[in-house]
């Protein structure tokens, strides 16, 4: 029932300076926002009107779908944000270089930290530069829920709900829902949808500002595993350049 349409947000400053991203609020980079216009354009070739918007509170999924939906004509859509559509919480990584941080702890480590499904990197300290601890637009969160570090795992437990109470309900309700938000969370998100196991979700990377459109059966299973890209040429090669991020 309903249609889901999955946006990672264009390419940002650090994604082009391969640094570990997590909860810092980074910008898009130039080329993130021709992505972001790009995937405007898509949903209106493939004519796909999204009736709501849901994003994380980081400004690069924010503009994403801001300027995505500006293409689009559609400025004008009722949205909603919420933190558990938030990237991972990369911990003590946030801000280190993905290369350096290879070559420093070797290859194994480093797939560890970034795909494996539950063990989290190291917590971030809350005196450090990177850290969220004292930002405002989680001064409302219990404090247990403000994490300082987060495995794939923890992004499932924290998404679901939201999911659940939030966009179940739109898609329930007929409406065609656009998600925008991060590699990580839309990962855990794929993962329940298409029911991927633990280990196999390791192996799936999602690219930047392509349109992911999933149609749903009553029971919010999707028709087809997988879903489609609206431009799935460029989903492979750029699928392909999130697989080898770390690789100099
Ligand atoms: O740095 C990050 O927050 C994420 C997404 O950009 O990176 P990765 O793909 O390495 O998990």
């Amino acid at each position: 029932m309903g249609t889901l349409v999955l946006l990672r947000h264009g390419e940002s400053v650090w994604n082009a300076e391969g640094l570990f991203t997590g909860w810092v609020d980074v910008d898009l980079s130039e080329k993130g926002e021709q992505e972001a216009r790009r995937g405007g354009e898509l949903l209106l070739g493939a004519d796909l009107r999204p009736d709501i918007v849901h994003t994380s509170v980081l400004k690069r999924a924010i503009r994403t779908a801001n300027i995505a939906l500006e293409t689009a004509d559609l400025h004008w859509l009722p949205v909603e944000r919420s933190w558990r559509l938030n990237e991972r919480h990369y911990g003590a990584l946030q801000g280190k270089n993905k290369a350096q941080t290879r070559a420093e702890f070797g290859d194994e480590q480093f797939m560890v930290w970034r795909r494996s499904y539950d063990t989290p990197p190291p917590p971030l300290p809350d005196d450090d530069e990177y850290s969220q601890a004292d930002d405002r637009r989680y001064a409302g969160l219990p404090p247990e829920l403000l994490p300082r570090t987060e495995c794939l795992a923890d992004v499932v437990d924290r998404l679901l709900p939201y999911w659940y109470d939030a966009i179940v309900p739109d898609l329930a309700a007929g409406r065609t829902v656009l998600v925008a938000a991060h590699g990580n969370s839309l990962r855990a998100l794929v993962k329940h949808l298409d029911g991927i196991d633990d280990e196999t979700i390791a192996g799936l990377n999602i690219p930047t500002g392509i349109p992911l459109v999933y149609d749903l059966n009553d029971d919010f299973t999707p028709r087809k595993t997988g879903g489609e890209y609206l431009d799935p040429e460029a989903a492979k090669e750029a699928i392909e350049a999130v697989k080898n991020q770390g690789k100099k």
